[in-house]
């Protein structure tokens, strides 16, 4: 079942023209001229009930804009969006409470009042059930271990905490979607490591579908089976993570450790990249060699002591991806 559905989306933005020169800012306040920045052009994809989709591209892209308008925040100028079968901006207290939202860099709750308290006020606002809102509470503020920092207000927390609050917050009404923006931009290895197993159990248990945007590949690594890329507004690819690694992480490399120190040398379908004691770095385009063939090649010369098959990280695979189109 289609849980999100987005069809030819424009967003345009009106930028008003900022005169030079004398008497600028008297003349700015009454001039009505504008450029027009299209920073969604033309996208559609959809999104299955239950899936983790990565929404990936550059600073810019038109990541934010889209999650904004699939959260009713912003109206699309042209196209259609729908999630779950309602319009968001249309109906935007209905899809409020089937959504939940984290934006990493600003946080929903109230900075001044104890965590604790902050939830409180949602249970009101959303109209939580107590027996929801308790079980919720009892399930998530362990598993996010946030139990120090229950009766602490936001300001005092780190932003690892916060962001753990934040998702928190954005669950208690049980919503069917969950828009994650930059959940763990300059989010600690351990806050990182809770978020990540925290989504994950959420989404198998609850079947809540998720929609990430991040630049931290290591998220879409944990996380996503499947991406959607945009740049400059535009579709660039949708589908399977691994396909995308098929496709365009094709320079892989191969470390071989010797037993004891060799003198450089070729290998067929290899090059060589680096020599450090006993060890060697091949890289190798993935049609043209397996490790295990240059491995054998390799071995029939020389005794190996250990390998390791080294993968193209997420990022370069995109940054080919850019270069590709
Ligand atoms: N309110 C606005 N008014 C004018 N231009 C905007 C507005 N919001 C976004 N833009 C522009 O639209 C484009 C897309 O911005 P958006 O924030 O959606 O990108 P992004 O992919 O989320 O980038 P980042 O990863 O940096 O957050 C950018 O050029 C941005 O400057």
């Amino acid at each position: 079942m289609i849980m999100i559905e987005v069809s030819h989306l424009v967003k345009e933005f009106k930028i008003p023209v900022q005169k030079k020169g004398r008497f600028a800012a008297v003349r700015n306040l009454f001039s009505s001229e504008h450029t027009i920045k299209r920073a969604v052009d033309d996208i559609t994809f959809s999104v299955d009930d239950g899936e983790i989709v990565g929404f990936i591209g550059k600073n810019g892209a038109g990541k934010s804009t889209t999650i904004k308008m699939l959260s009713g925040i912003l109206q699309p100028t042209s196209g259609n969006v729908t999630v779950d079968g309602i319009k968001p901006f249309e109906q935007r207290m209905e899809n409020a409470k089937q959504i939940g939202v984290v934006f990493g860099q600003k946080t929903q709750l109230w900075w001044d009042v104890p965590l604790i308290e902050s939830y409180r006020l949602l249970k009101e606002i959303y109209k939580i059930e107590d027996g929801t809102y308790r079980k919720n509470l009892d399930r998530y503020i362990p598993m996010l271990d946030l139990e120090e920092v229950i009766n602490k207000p936001v300001r005092q927390m780190s932003l690892g905490q916060r962001v753990k609050a934040d998702i928190c917050a954005a669950l208690l009404h049980d919503p069917k979607i969950l828009f994650l923006d930059e959940p763990t931009i300059g989010v600690d290895v351990v806050s990182k490591k809770y978020l990540h197993d925290f989504i994950s159990e959420i989404n198998r248990e609850k079947g809540t579908t998720v929609l990430l945007t991040t630049h931290d590949m290591g998220d879409i690594e944990k996380l996503c089976s499947r991406v959607v890329v945009i740049d400059s507004g535009h579709l660039m690819y949708d589908g399977d993570l691994e396909s995308m690694v098929q496709k365009f992480g094709v320079i892989r490399s191969l470390m071989i450790e010797f037993d004891e120190p060799v003198g450089d040398f070729q290998v067929e379908n290899a090059k060589l990249t680096r020599s450090e004691g006993n060890r060697k770095w091949f890289s190798f385009h993935r049609s043209e060699a397996t490790p295990m063939e240059l491995i054998r090649s390799i071995g029939d010369k020389y005794p190996v002591h250990d390998i390791e098959i080294i993968e193209p990280d997420i990022e370069e695979i995109v940054r080919k991806l850019y270069e590709s189109k």
